[in-house]
């Protein structure tokens, strides 16, 4: 599975938490993040990760892009609900492409360990007839 990682600033102490505890589902997957999300997640745990721009420059929609081609099969995006950010458009229409398309996307701690938990059981194991597929 394509898991998306990404955290506000206020939320990544969360994420490196959350992956350090999560490293043995994390790291049979192909993961993916926002630059400076994806920085503290490869120091912290030692995950390879490919990392995007970051989010304020355009990381949240090169996600959204993958999410749009379904080439992405959750996104795990710790948001910080109390603080405005520059580039809330973006985090709006990453969220909106995640319902679009159907994408599991967890916005905070608890549901992320509930997709984790149903990743590793193979609940997920659907998304895997659905990369590359464009709605007619
Ligand atoms: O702002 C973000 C998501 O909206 C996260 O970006 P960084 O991972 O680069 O901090």
């Amino acid at each position: 599975m394509k898991i998306a990682l990404i955290a506000h600033d206020k939320k990544k102490k969360d994420i490196v938490q959350f992956t350090t505890a999560y490293k043995p589902i994390l790291e049979k997957h192909e993961l993916f993040a926002t630059g400076t999300t994806g920085k503290k997640i490869m120091e912290a745990t030692g995950l390879n990760v490919h990392r995007f721009q970051s989010g304020p420059y355009g990381g949240d929609q090169q996600i959204g892009a993958l999410i749009a081609n379904n080439e992405m099969d959750m996104v795990i995006f710790f948001r910080d609900p109390l603080t405005a950010q520059p580039h809330e458009p973006d985090i709006s229409a990453l969220i909106r492409l995640s319902d679009v398309y159907e994408i599991p996307l967890a916005t905070n701690m608890a549901t992320g360990e509930l997709l984790m938990h149903a990743l590793d059981r193979g609940e997920l194991n659907w998304r895997q007839f659905v990369h590359g597929k464009k709605d007619d």
